[in-house]
């Protein structure tokens, strides 16, 4: 079962010059977008909509055209052809008005080296008329213990924990998040993925860019996978997964002398590697309960007895590969 967590979210907005017609709540709206260089068809007739308060992950292989999207959505570059709707703006022409409204975490800012972090946060939030507070914005991103050290002394966490504090510093309604925890411990991922989990409960939709599927499962409400330009699918993380086909693996160990060698009657033939036994299933409810029912009644106590349904990593394997063989 998905749930659809824009739904859960109370999301206060009030309409405001340059918001999307009334009843329309989609924040961008984009429509047969392409973009060429030379031969190179980096975007070719992507069309999707963000709603107000989602958070949407692009995901591809390098080179699918991720960057060149959000670039064109974030303004900073041109189209060729195609319509783009950001906030009711066209990135293109938008301009100042357009670029208060937004927040942008790039995958590698370049710092003053000597600043602390307080004074390039302050003075970030100085640009905009609408900001957030710079010390709470320190300590939302977790950086309050490095306050008063100088650029040059933050690891590479701390200085993309620095990027997303400016990123936000204009209070941005619509965000765009690039590779967002690339180069990240494990710890400082799992703080980044609580922090844009806050984010989307205030209310700030998102766009993602990542390549860590497990990223993108987690927080995205939606994902539009490329490939080579093009928008492959659009969809939930479950409904990717389910789309899909793949099988789910019952997998579990064998005792070191099994009391037979007949194997659980499930729907696929159990595959055996050593004491390592597989079945690739399509009802994994029922062969579960065969194979347990089989460990039951032989009185073989199953080991490493797990139940994996395809992930979103999984499915979005099994498309791009299918793309490259198209
Ligand atoms: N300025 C440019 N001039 C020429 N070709 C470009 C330019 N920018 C991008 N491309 C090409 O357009 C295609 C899409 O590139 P893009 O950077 O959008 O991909 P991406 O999905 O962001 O990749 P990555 O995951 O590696 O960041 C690639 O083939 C790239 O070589």
């Amino acid at each position: 079962m998905h749930t659809h967590r824009r739904h859960n979210v109370a999301r206060p907005h009030r309409a405001r010059p340059g918001d999307p017609a009334c009843g329309n709540t989609d924040r961008i709206v984009v429509q047969g977008l392409t973009k060429t260089y030379g031969q190179v068809h980096a975007v070719d007739q992507v069309s999707f909509s963000v709603g107000d308060g989602e958070i949407f992950a692009l995901l591809g292989p390098n080179g699918a055209g991720k960057t060149t999207i959000v670039e064109i959505l974030e303004g900073y570059r041109a189209r060729d052809s195609g319509s783009v709707d950001v906030l009711g703006f066209d990135p293109a022409t938008g301009g100042s008005a357009y670029r208060a409204r937004i927040g942008v975490v790039l995958q590698s800012a370049g710092f003053e080296e000597e600043f602390t972090v307080r004074e390039l946060v302050r003075l970030q939030c100085g640009l905009f008329p609408r900001r957030h507070d710079p010390d709470e914005l320190i300590d939302l991103v977790g950086l309050g213990d490095k306050r008063t050290v100088r650029v040059k002394g933050l690891s590479g966490g701390q200085r993309r924990r620095l990027d997303l504090a400016l990123g936000l510093a204009g209070a941005p309604e619509l965000l765009f998040l690039d590779e967002p925890t690339t180069g990240f411990d494990p710890a400082a991922r799992h703080h980044a993925w609580e922090l844009v989990a806050r984010l989307r409960d205030l209310g700030t939709t998102i766009l993602l860019t990542t390549h860590y599927l497990e990223e993108a499962q987690r927080l995205a409400d939606r994902v539009g996978v490329l490939g080579a330009g093009q928008l492959l699918t659009v969809g939930t993380p479950d409904e990717l997964r389910a789309q899909s086909r793949l099988p789910t693996i019952i997998s579990f160990r064998l005792p070191p002398s099994p009391p037979s060698t007949e194997m659980p009657a499930t729907s696929a033939p159990p595959k055996i590697h050593g004491d390592h036994v597989r079945v690739l299933s399509r009802d994994p409810l029922a062969d579960s309960w065969q194979v347990i029912q089989w460990a039951r009644d032989r009185r073989i106590e199953l080991s490493d007895f797990t139940v994996a349904p395809p992930t979103l990593e999984d499915a979005y394997l099994a498309l791009t590969g299918e793309a490259d063989h198209a």
